[in-house]
């Protein structure tokens, strides 16, 4: 039987359950279709209990620059409070009642199993029982992306890690190799290695974080070395296989014998079993390709990871936003990504906002950067130990205005709040520097790196 209601939302992970519940509460007959938890990677398995490690292992970092700064720490780091908190606190045992209460309570309907489009305006779902629906006015695509697991010859026969067993470990193991030098890779493998394990980082590319600016990579390089991670890269990796009760990961420069491996190379949407070429999609691209209103096909719309606008719960939960308004048929002004925030919960931080250096050339601007070293800001010198970070500053010097930033350090993620703004409303760098910086803030050291800019970086037209 195929009953009629107005939105089917296909993945109730944090972009579908924004948009779900936002339609719910607007009063039209929402169904959410969710094959695992509501709430998806980022409460569980993502967002929220990796940043709990983070500040854990952050916490004992802290604590052993004591010496260097107020005397004596004894630092025995535990790991039972950490999985307490991730149990107790974030995830309650992996139990997503009180998501799903909550989307009830808005209205909606939960419906438990594996969403399938089979027409241009129906959805099938597989779990305890069938359902057919047919959407009278939309059906949104939110169902995320998984691990992407590279072809390495003997990997697909261990038991390896990817995001989920690193998030529910009950222990801390001996040794990690951690294959991927990106934002999942580089954070849990400074959590583990502060925690006691011995860490290799195995990244295919020539730097670590290669999105970012190099000088993030290469800073994060640096400090993990010192905390003792071993941090190899253009790895080439050929064979993975059982080695004495753990594995080894056949690499060029010698194997890595570890207990457990971490597989961080990326995630991948899955279109093949979700049946989008009914709706005309090709089921192996990448992404579902999306306008500026998050539309795929007359009645379809998708949101968050799916999309590949930006894989971050903040980009899905903007997109729903839009999503949900166009849907209500409510005006509202269609997505840009210009000013996309990300962070990397490394210490130190590393946060950045639209394009890089080489992306703005890439582009054809006409980039002019400053940086400036945290060290060497005030308040950088007088952090001492800890204080590693710069801020690079990426201006279209044909129009004066910033178009990127990074803000790398302690509270790198913070001090990059001023730099979205300023990325976001276009502020040519003149007006940046007009402007009062409190004495002595990490914020300040974007004052330094406006100075560091070729010329006088005033936009044309201002004082
Ligand atoms: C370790 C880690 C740390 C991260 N840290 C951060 C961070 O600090 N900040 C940040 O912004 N982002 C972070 N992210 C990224 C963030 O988790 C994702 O961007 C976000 O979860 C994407 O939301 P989504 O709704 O698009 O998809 P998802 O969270 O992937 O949710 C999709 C949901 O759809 C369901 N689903 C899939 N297919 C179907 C189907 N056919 N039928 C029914 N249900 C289906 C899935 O079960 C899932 O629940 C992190 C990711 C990882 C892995
Ligand atoms: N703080 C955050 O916002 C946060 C934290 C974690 C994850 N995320 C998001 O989740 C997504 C997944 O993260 P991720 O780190 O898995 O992906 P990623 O794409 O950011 O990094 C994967 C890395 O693995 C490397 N790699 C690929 N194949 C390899 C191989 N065979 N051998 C060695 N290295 C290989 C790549 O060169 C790349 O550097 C990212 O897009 C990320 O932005 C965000």
């Amino acid at each position: 039987m195929v009953e009629s209601v107005d939105v089917v939302v296909i993945g109730m992970g944090p972009g579908g359950e924004a948009l779900a519940g936002e339609l719910a509460e607007a009063g039209l007959s929402v169904v959410g279709v969710e094959a695992g938890l509501v709430g998806g990677e980022c409460p569980y398995w993502g967002c929220v209990p990796s940043k709990m490690m983070v500040r854990a292992a952050d916490a004992l970092a802290e604590a052993r620059r004591v010496p260097a700064l107020a005397g004596g720490a004894d630092v025995r780091p535990d790991w039972a409070p950490v999985t307490r908190r991730i149990r107790d606190e974030a995830t309650s045992g992996w139990d997503d009642k009180a998501a799903a209460d909550r989307f009830v309570a808005k209205g909606g309907r939960l419906v438990r199993g594996r969403g399938r489009i089979t027409g241009a305006d129906t959805v099938g779902v597989t779990g305890d029982r069938e359902y057919g629906f047919k959407a009278r006015r939309a059906i949104v695509v939110a169902t995320g992306t998984t691990p992407s697991v590279p072809p390495i010859p003997g990997l697909a026969d261990i038991p390896y890690w990817t995001n989920h067993e690193a998030i529910e470990a009950a222990e801390v193991p001996e040794s990690l190799c951690v294959i991927g030098g990106g934002a999942v890779g580089l954070e849990l493998a400074q959590v583990y290695a502060r925690f006691g394990a011995r860490v290799t980082v195995l990244e295919a590319a020539d730097r670590l974080l290669g999105t970012e600016e190099p000088e993030a990579g290469l800073l994060l390089a640096g400090v993990l070395e010192e905390e003792g991670v071993t941090v190899r890269t253009n790895a080439r990796i050929d064979r993975v296989h059982r080695y004495d009760g753990g594995f080894a990961v056949n690499a060029d420069r010698g194997p890595v014998r570890a207990r457990r491996v971490l597989v961080a190379t990326g995630r991948r949407a899955r279109l093949r079993d979700l049946g989008v070429g009914e709706i005309g999609l090709d089921p192996d691209a990448r992404a579902v390709e999306v306008d500026d209103r998050m539309r795929v096909a007359p009645g379809v719309w998708a949101v968050g990871d799916v999309t590949g606008k930006g894989p971050f719960t903040h980009v899905a939960i903007y997109q729903a936003g839009i999503a949900a308004a166009d849907i209500l048929g409510r005006e509202v002004e269609g997505a840009r990504y210009h000013a996309l925030p990300r962070v990397t919960f490394t210490d130190p931080e590393i946060g950045a906002v639209g394009l890089t250096e080489a992306q703005a050339r890439r582009k054809g601007v006409n980039a002019r950067v400053g940086t400036t070293r945290v060290p060497s800001s005030t308040r950088g010198w007088i952090h001492g130990t800890g204080n590693d970070g710069f801020v690079k500053l990426v201006e279209d010097a044909d129009t004066g205005v910033l178009v990127g930033a990074t803000s790398a350090g302690p509270c790198g993620g913070e001090v990059l709040g001023a730099l979205a703004v300023a990325v976001h409303a276009g502020v040519p760098t003149g007006r940046l520097r007009s402007m009062i910086y409190a004495y002595p803030t990490f914020h300040r050291a974007i004052s330094e790196a406006l100075d560091a800019l070729d010329g006088s970086g005033r936009a044309p037209g201002e004082p």
